[in-house]
């Protein structure tokens, strides 16, 4: 926000005295115009063109409600000055509806479609009112707003600096995963407004000194976001909390997060929530202590639930057709901006570097919430600036409004349900741009596509041209024995993929014993399929799995625990709420690594239905701290040493019964990994092999090109004509035979794509990929091997 200059004790006197009256004048202008409650000032006609604005004879004012540009609004110069600047004057729909009730101080539920500007209707209220309150840096926090994810925190305080850019406070992101948050905390106390996530500004409550919340009177609450202001000011008062994607941070995977700083706040407050897919529930209206909620949804009567622009399709792609399917779609819209969603942090890490390997031609990128914060960041900044294609988990699927529009968004794994797809496709078409969409669908998922239908979500059917696929599985088998890593980051997003569809709440739509399993292994390169110990049970005697002889796969395990920590016994034993638990870990996991942590820790209890309810009790009281990372008790009476097992039912064994389980019962997990080293050595042998030979015959190739376009010049100066077809003949590898050919079109190419040139398909990749020609030869010699 604005640097003051040094100002003389005159000038800063008439100032003072200038914006006293203009907030007077303010006030006033709100008092007398105010809009009933529960009203929608959508229905009221707009002034009339020329109408004069503000004050007006008689000490009477112009209508604000009804009203459709900014500047028929009562809002201060600096704000009105700072949307001009940002070329803001017709306010959209959320906007004319909501603002008029939140400038008088009303708490606010809004709901409106992805895109359709809420972000400012709730950045707008709270600069004004702590404006209107002469709110000062000695004032300390007037304001926090809270995000979901770290991205969407700093993408809504661009926006505050944007409209607050000529008013004086001071604001700060507060937001987890960054080192500073030692010198966050010695200025954490000045700064006016802060735009946070839950987990890092219950931090600061919990351990900055004097950062107290208590003197908070109220509170804005918008769209997943929680805007509280001042929090330790003595003189505090009034407040705002904002809550942006609301339904999101009230969620079970918030929830003792947000229980634990709304204990902190004063119950009097100014609130507002805003959320393309707003919540209803009583309950969570409650636990904000909402007084008189406005209720806005300026879209509720729309035909759609989703942007008219955005064209939306579906089409059935089975489990093992999704990489092909993907690289296809890919390959045929190289100069768009493309963003993937996937369902957890290893399908992105492994369908990206595979990707990028097999350099499809536009530059890769991906995000998730494991990376570190910088990475994350980064990668938001550069995919906003590019032509690329994001492969993203659901971290990216709320709020964010990247820069250059997206032209595609991608889902390749179905959402959860009807609200994450919303927000997924929500990511295009956003304000005036059109957008399209596709989601791959297994035939077992094709009941979300009638959920979808139901909530007025408008999505086209299209078959599939299975003949325009471009198959990968092959290229990626290759690839996978030539980079050893990829083995392991294939074998994870194998089972952390069927683990996540096991955890699903939503029955009807996944099914994980619907999915062919094996071809899903095979599908990603893999050479023989993982067993996973979840599905142990489900799969004896089931017909889809029947014949696989699997591999125990150690790697995996300790990959299981890493992603859902005190999750190892069979999760078909939990109880659904447990199971809808785990699922909140995961999601949380990517979206505000801190709170995940916290929220791992309630599935320790979830086999033991005791257990459990306490973990409901507490969820009850808000905690004034939420716990952090549980420690361990050491059992001193435990022998030092000793290592205690659990069955899959949660039951301790006793030490050697483990061994003696295997011994009598299963064995293979050995000698299938003495197995897998053999196969791997063979195949690196062959491929050495295959080296040799593909050189050979390289070396063969190009001397016969060579001799080939000396005879042709040798012609060519005996004054002969040159044979346009020969050429053809003559180019020398198949590497440079392909280069030719045209990429080939699937779905609907990008009108430039067809002008797309292999040299491209060096943009942005990596120096360790490996020939088109090489991949395949590769591929085709190793599938051979396979099948022989
Ligand atoms: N009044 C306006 N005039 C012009 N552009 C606007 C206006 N309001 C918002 N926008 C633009 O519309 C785009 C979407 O706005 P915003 O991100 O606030 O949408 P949203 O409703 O919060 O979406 P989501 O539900 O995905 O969070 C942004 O690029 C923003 O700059």
């Amino acid at each position: 926000m604005r640097k003051s200059k040094p100002k003389s004790k005159q000038t800063r006197r008439d100032r003072h005295e200038a914006e006293q009256e203009e907030i007077s004048k303010l006030n006033q202008w709100i008092d007398s115009q105010k809009p009933d409650s529960g009203t929608n000032p959508l229905s009221l006609p707009p002034l009339p063109k020329d109408a004069p604005i503000g004050p007006l004879q008689d000490d009477k004012f112009s209508r604000y409600s009804g009203a459709t540009m900014f500047k028929e609004l009562p809002l201060s110069k600096r704000t009105q000055d700072g949307l001009k600047r940002a070329n803001f004057s017709k306010m959209t729909d959320i906007q004319r509806a909501s603002l008029p009730h939140s400038l008088c101080g009303r708490d606010i539920l809004g709901a409106a479609k992805t895109g359709s500007g809420k972000t400012l209707a709730f950045i707008i209220p709270i600069v004004e009112k702590l404006y209107k309150e002469r709110w000062g840096s000695e004032d300390g926090v007037g304001g926090i707003i809270i995000s979901p994810t770290r991205e969407l925190a700093g993408q809504l305080f661009d926006v505050l600096k944007t409209v607050g850019k000529f008013h004086n406070f001071s604001a700060g992101l507060l937001i987890g995963g960054r080192k500073e948050v030692e010198m966050e905390k010695e200025h954490v106390n000045a700064l006016n407004i802060l735009v946070c996530t839950p987990g890092r500004l219950l931090q600061h409550m919990d351990e900055t000194p004097n950062f107290d919340c208590s003197q908070l009177q109220k509170t804005f609450v918008v769209e997943s976001c929680f805007v509280l202001s001042d929090l330790s000011a003595l003189l505090a008062i009034e407040q705002v909390l904002v809550l942006d994607e609301a339904d999101r941070i009230l969620d079970v995977g918030f929830k003792k997060t947000l229980n634990a700083i709304v204990a902190q706040l004063p119950k009097c407050r100014q609130t507002l929530l805003f959320s393309a897919t707003q919540t209803k529930s009583i309950q969570d209206l409650a636990r904000l202590s909402l007084k008189d909620p406005e209720y806005i949804s300026v879209h509720e009567d729309a035909e759609t639930a989703t942007p008219n622009r955005l064209q939306q399709t579906a089409m059935i792609v089975p489990l093992e057709q999704k990489l092909d399917m993907l690289w296809s779609f890919v390959k045929a819209h190289l100069n768009s901006k493309i963003l993937v969603f996937l369902s957890s942090c290893k399908q992105v890490k492994f369908v990206f570097e595979a990707f990028k390997k097999l350099r499809p031609g536009i530059p890769l990128k991906c995000l998730h919430g494991r990376m570190k914060q910088e990475k994350r960041m980064g990668i938001y900044s550069q995919f906003c600036e590019s032509h690329s294609v994001l492969f993203s988990t659901d971290v990216a699927s709320r709020g964010l409004d990247f820069n250059k529009a997206v032209d595609w968004v991608v889902q390749v794994d179905c959402p959860d349900d009807v609200a994450s797809y919303i927000h997924r496709v929500g990511r295009t078409a956003r304000y005036l741009a059109g957008g399209r969409s596709v989601l791959f669908l297994m035939p077992s998922e094709m009941k979300m596509l009638e959920k979808l239908q139901t909530a007025k979500i408008p999505v086209q059917f299209i078959k599939a041209n299975t003949k325009r696929l471009q198959p990968v599985s092959g290229l990626l088998s290759a690839l996978l024995v030539k980079y050893p890593d990829m083995q392991q980051l294939a074998q994870r997003a194998f089972i952390t993929y069927l683990r996540s569809i096991h955890i699903q709440k939503d029955k009807e739509v996944f099914d994980v014993l619907k999915l062919s399993i094996e071809e899903f292994s095979a599908s990603l390169g893999l050479p023989m399929t993982p067993k996973v110990r979840f599905l142990n049970q489900k799969i004896k005697g089931k017909k889809a799995f029947g014949k696989s002889a699997l591999l125990e796969s150690e790697d995996s395990e300790k990959e299981d625990a890493a992603e859902i920590p005190g999750e190892k016994l069979d999760i078909g034993n939990f109880r659904e709420e447990s199971v809808a638990r785990l699922k909140e870990n995961l999601e949380i996991g990517d979206s505000e690594e801190e709170d995940g942590e916290k929220g791992f820790l309630q599935t320790k209890n979830a086999p033991n239905g005791s257990e459990a309810k306490t973990g409901e009790i507490e969820d009850l009281v808000p905690a004034t701290r939420v716990l952090k990372k549980k420690k361990l008790k050491i059992n001193v009476h435990r022998p030092v040493g000793t290592r205690v097992v659990f069955d899959e039912e949660g039951n301790t064994l006793p030490p050697l019964a483990r061994v003696a389980d295997r011994k009598n019962v299963d064995n293979s997990s050995l000698l299938d990994q003495d197995k897998r080293e053999e196969y791997y050595k063979n195949m690196r042998e062959q491929m050495k092999h295959v080296d040799k030979e593909d050189k050979v015959l390289d070396r063969q190739r190009r001397r016969e090109k060579r001799i080939k376009e000396k005879m042709k010049r040798k012609i060519g100066s005996m004054g002969l004509e040159e044979d346009g077809e020969g050429e053809d003949d003559l180019s020398g590898s198949e590497g440079e035979g392909r280069k030719h050919k045209r990429s080939k079109i699937y779905f609907d190419s990008d009108s430039d794509n067809a002008e797309m040139t292999e040299s491209k398909d060096n943009a942005g990749i990596s120096t360790d990929s490996i020939s088109l020609a090489d991949q395949e030869a590769l591929a085709l010699k190793l599938l051979s091997s396979m099948h022989s």
